[in-house]
């Protein structure tokens, strides 16, 4: 019995793991040192990555670390990884809104930590870090959320693109700063970018480094809806009320909705027709289908 439960406790936790890599980019074929990285992170402390699991169905993950702008020090970069690994495993899950603590998304990376990482070897290391975690975000089954209040720059623009839809509240702003800082977005941020708003407007934003706000990223579609409201509990809960709107109904069939969207959205069209038919499969004659047909609802 105990050898039985043990045997099914090693299989799950291997069929986790290859399910995390499988949704990573980077390995150790790709010379990436993930233990190397995450040991040099662990000694930038500071802030915490907090996720609250609600009844509906939705999650709020918040970036807490409100004196350095919600700014990532380095265990915050591991909290978040952590936070997407739980996501994973929610089953119950159908919704995400990302936001930060006091009034403000947050301000990229903490300088204090990049400067002490300046080197090649770390730099390329917590670029691959960060690009996993947040490609692994992109990929919940989850429709997600960045709710914007005040400045999201450098690291904190490029959080926004790993989401689904980005809501803004009254005098926030996005903003690429990484020219001025010397750099490219190393998080994934330009190629989400380029495929939210076209390769022109890209380049506007990262060569401007400029800042953003509602009414102009409406205008090029790098953001989804301007919320009324820039206080901290209301936006929330507008924020909440807007995404609602998607994620109402029975969490198998939004999360395959989410599932097709992630195919046509990564892969070549004939993956990702084959895919859409595999998750097709999932709810075809599922409880959810066969309710529906005893309803037989009208559109109208
Ligand atoms: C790979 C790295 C790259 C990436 O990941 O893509 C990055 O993200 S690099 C970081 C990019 N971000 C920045 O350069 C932001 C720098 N900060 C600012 O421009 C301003 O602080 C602000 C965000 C516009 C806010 O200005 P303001 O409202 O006037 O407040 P303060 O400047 O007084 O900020 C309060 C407090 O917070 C500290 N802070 C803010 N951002 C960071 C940060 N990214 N890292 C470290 N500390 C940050 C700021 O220094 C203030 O602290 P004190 O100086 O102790 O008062």
């Amino acid at each position: 019995m105990a050898l039985a439960l043990w045997k099914n406790l090693l299989q799950t936790t291997k069929k986790r793991i290859l399910q995390q890599r499988r949704l990573s980019l980077y390995n150790g074929a790709h010379g990436y040192e993930e233990e190397l990285i995450k040991k040099k992170l662990q000694q930038f402390s500071g802030g915490s990555v907090n996720l609250s699991k609600e009844d509906n169905g939705i999650g709020i993950l918040t970036l807490n670390n409100p004196k350095l702008m919600n700014a990532f020090t380095g265990t915050m970069m591991i909290e978040l990884q952590e936070r997407v690994t739980e996501l994973e495993n929610w089953k119950d899950g159908k919704g995400l809104i990302v936001h930060g603590a006091g009034n403000t998304f947050c301000s990229g990376s903490d300088l204090n930590v990049v400067k002490e990482i300046s080197n090649s070897q770390d730099g390329m290391n917590m670029c691959m870090f960060m690009q996993n975690t947040l490609t692994r975000l992109m990929r919940l089954p989850l429709i997600s959320v960045a709710l914007v209040q005040g400045k999201a720059f450098g690291g904190g623009a490029e959080l926004t693109t790993a989401c689904d839809f980005r809501l803004m509240t009254p005098g926030s702003e996005i903003r690429f700063v990484h020219k001025h800082m010397g750099l490219v977005p190393g998080w994934g941020g330009a190629a989400r970018l380029v495929r939210i708003v076209g390769g022109g407007a890209a380049l506007q934003l990262l060569g401007g480094a400029a800042g953003v706000g509602p009414e102009r990223a409406l205008g090029l579609r790098l953001a989804d809806h301007a919320l009324p409201n820039a206080d901290d509990s209301a936006a929330l809960g507008e924020a909440r009320a807007w995404l609602t709107q998607y994620t109402d109904g029975p969490a198998a069939v939004i999360r395959a909705l989410k599932k097709v969207v992630t195919a046509g959205r990564e892969l070549p069209l004939e993956a990702a027709l084959r895919t859409e038919k595999d998750i097709f499969g999932t709810v075809w004659g599922g409880p959810d289908n066969l309710q529906a047909l005893v309803r037989r609802p009208k559109h109208r």
